[in-house]
């Protein structure tokens, strides 16, 4: 596999002068194409700092991010929103989808800058990615009407209309009960067999039992992680029972 995403000894710090504190200490981390990783760790840690200093969405105060080869340092702030927008996907908890519009115009919204003379195409290919997903009826429906689990979907799709290389998801599965945080996985496990990388942060071991590999975090540095075979089914608890397991080993 080849490196897809490269974070360098990243230290990020939020306040000034004597309310400085860093939050990441020195993060090295690495994702190669392709790979399904999650990152957890008690509340406060860093997971979520360490998200957006990865994909670009903030400033770090020292090291690099390098993702397919280019320092995202380097890179003017169009071109950074320009390669965020083209190749990398968001999952939030709570998807920032927009409430005057409906659910197929909110999935094809942030690539209409570049495809103004496309919007049929975007259209064909939001439909396309709403069926597959399950909500293929609500392309109409206000984002008020439908629920949690399907509104997470659609933000889903929002994040796959430019074939992203990765998709980042902050607690994608946060806000939803049970059994429609356990569909989100499983697309999200389907989205990741088809080759896109995802990296996920999450508290739950469940989620993080889906994933290929689980970073465990603690005041802002990785402190350990978990490398787990090709997923199975039959093996899902024996996985949390082992991420359980690290986790009180390090006293997380
Ligand atoms: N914009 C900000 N300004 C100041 N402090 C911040 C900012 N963002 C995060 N922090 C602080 O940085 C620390 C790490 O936050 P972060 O959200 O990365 O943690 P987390 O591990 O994702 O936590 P949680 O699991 O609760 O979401 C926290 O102490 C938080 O208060």
């Amino acid at each position: 596999m080849n490196q897809l995403l490269c974070g360098n000894k990243i230290i990020k710090s939020f306040g000034a002068g004597k309310e400085k504190r860093n939050v990441l200490n020195g993060v090295s981390v690495e994702i190669e194409s392709g790979e399904f990783v999650s990152v957890m760790g008690p509340s406060g840690s860093g997971k979520s700092t360490l998200l957006y200093a990865l994909s670009g969405m903030d400033a770090i105060d020292s090291g690099n991010v390098v993702f397919e080869n280019q320092n995202l340092s380097g890179l003017s702030d169009d071109a950074l929103s320009d390669l965020r927008r083209k190749k990398m996907g968001f999952v939030f908890q709570q998807p920032t989808l927009l409430k005057n519009l409906n659910i197929l115009d909110n999935i094809i919204l942030p690539l209409m800058r570049d495809h103004r003379k496309n919007v049929k195409e975007l259209t064909k290919k939001a439909r396309l990615l709403m069926k597959q997903v399950g909500i293929g009826e609500l392309e109409q429906r206000d984002i008020t009407q439908v629920s949690g689990g399907q509104l997470q979907r659609a933000g889903i799709c929002r994040a796959l209309m430019s074939d992203p290389e990765i998709i980042f998801g902050d607690e994608p599965t946060g806000a939803l009960n049970s059994k429609s945080a356990k569909e989100v996985m499983e697309l999200l496990s389907k989205i990741n067999e088809q080759g896109t990388a995802v990296l996920l942060v999450t508290h739950d071991a469940s989620v993080a039992a889906r994933t290929s590999r689980v970073l465990f975090m603690r005041d802002g540095e990785i402190v350990s992680r978990l490398d787990f075979p090709k997923y199975q089914p039959k093996k899902h608890e024996e996985r949390i029972e082992k991420i359980m397991g690290q986790m009180r080993a390090i006293g997380i």
